[in-house]
């Protein structure tokens, strides 16, 4: 390991296993086959190959407009409200291409869930939030819905905080605690997958921090990919990383291989710090 690479990383400070992941042995969630994105004319993403491992966090990281929040809206079809967006290529979502003609794109998005940098709770209670999702697929006994919101919030580190208010607003909550309650909000209708876009860049560090914890717990029970411009919560929270830059994959691998050992130069120009 170079002085240069250890300058900007601290990985001593990961407490990591020191036995390597390797895809190879992971079961695979999504699988990303020859995948290009075309904003009109622009070519977005330029043919991606990769598998996102079951019940692991996958991080992207890459400089700004190198395409990595289009590639996780690629996952639940979030491009696909966007005018003049074009796509070739799969996603299997398990063994089904989630841009096969006929699939149903509303339980997509229910079984791959997606968390925004900025939280963006409803204005209503806590509790109806939470309840929210449970609620459009026709759930409505209350005991049900009790169980499922408190199973959620407490999924998402947040019960204790809330439990005495739950029917109060949830805009009165603090922007750590709202980003923790879209977080519930998601789970509470069971996705296998969350997507997380920049989910604490909008937070302070302490709510930061919480948001990372919360990573490492819900990987037991989802696959999780988060898109982070921040190289060293990549390397806190993620099992495996992509690097991308200008719409293509260049490097993707376990993290800490990654950060320590890169094995494409722009790769590490990238880690060091010479650009991005
Ligand atoms: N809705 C859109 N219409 C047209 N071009 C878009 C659209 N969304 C993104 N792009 C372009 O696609 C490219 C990739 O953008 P994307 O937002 O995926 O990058 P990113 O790596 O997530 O960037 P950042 O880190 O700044 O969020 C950029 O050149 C961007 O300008």
């Amino acid at each position: 390991m170079s002085d240069v690479k250890t300058h900007s990383i601290d990985i001593s400070a990961l407490q990591r296993s020191q036995q390597a992941l390797r895809i190879e042995n992971e079961t695979v969630c999504l699988a990303v086959n020859d995948l290009h994105l075309y904003y009109g004319e622009k070519e977005a993403l330029k043919g991606v190959n990769m598998i996102i491992p079951e019940k692991k966090v996958t991080a992207f990281i890459g400089p700004s407009g190198c395409g990595k929040s289009t590639l996780l809206r690629c996952f639940n079809r979030m491009n696909d409200l966007v005018d003049g967006c074009r796509i070739t290529g799969e996603i299997n979502l398990r063994d089904q291409n989630i841009y096969a003609k006929g699939t149903d794109v509303a339980e997509l998005r229910r079984r791959v869930g997606m968390v925004f940098q900025k939280p963006n709770p409803f204005p209503k209670s806590i509790y109806e939030n939470v309840a929210y999702g449970l609620r459009i697929q026709g759930i409505n006994k209350k005991r049900l819905l009790d169980e499922t919101v408190e199973w959620a919030l407490r999924s998402a580190a947040l019960w204790d905080e809330v439990k005495d208010r739950l029917h109060e607003s949830a805009l009165g909550m603090s922007g750590g605690q709202q980003q923790r309650l879209v977080i519930a909000r998601t789970v509470a209708v069971k996705p296998e997958v969350l997507l997380l876009d920049e989910p604490a860049s909008a937070l302070d560090p302490i709510s930061t921090l919480k948001i990372e914890e919360l990573i490492h717990e819900l990987k037991n029970e989802f696959t999780i990919a988060i898109v982070t411009h921040n190289m060293q919560q990549a390397a806190r929270v993620s099992d495996y990383t992509a690097f991308m830059y200008m719409g293509d994959l260049i490097e993707f691998g376990d993290t800490n291989s990654l950060f320590t050992n890169p094995s494409k130069q722009q790769t590490e120009d990238y880690i060091t710090g010479r650009y991005g």
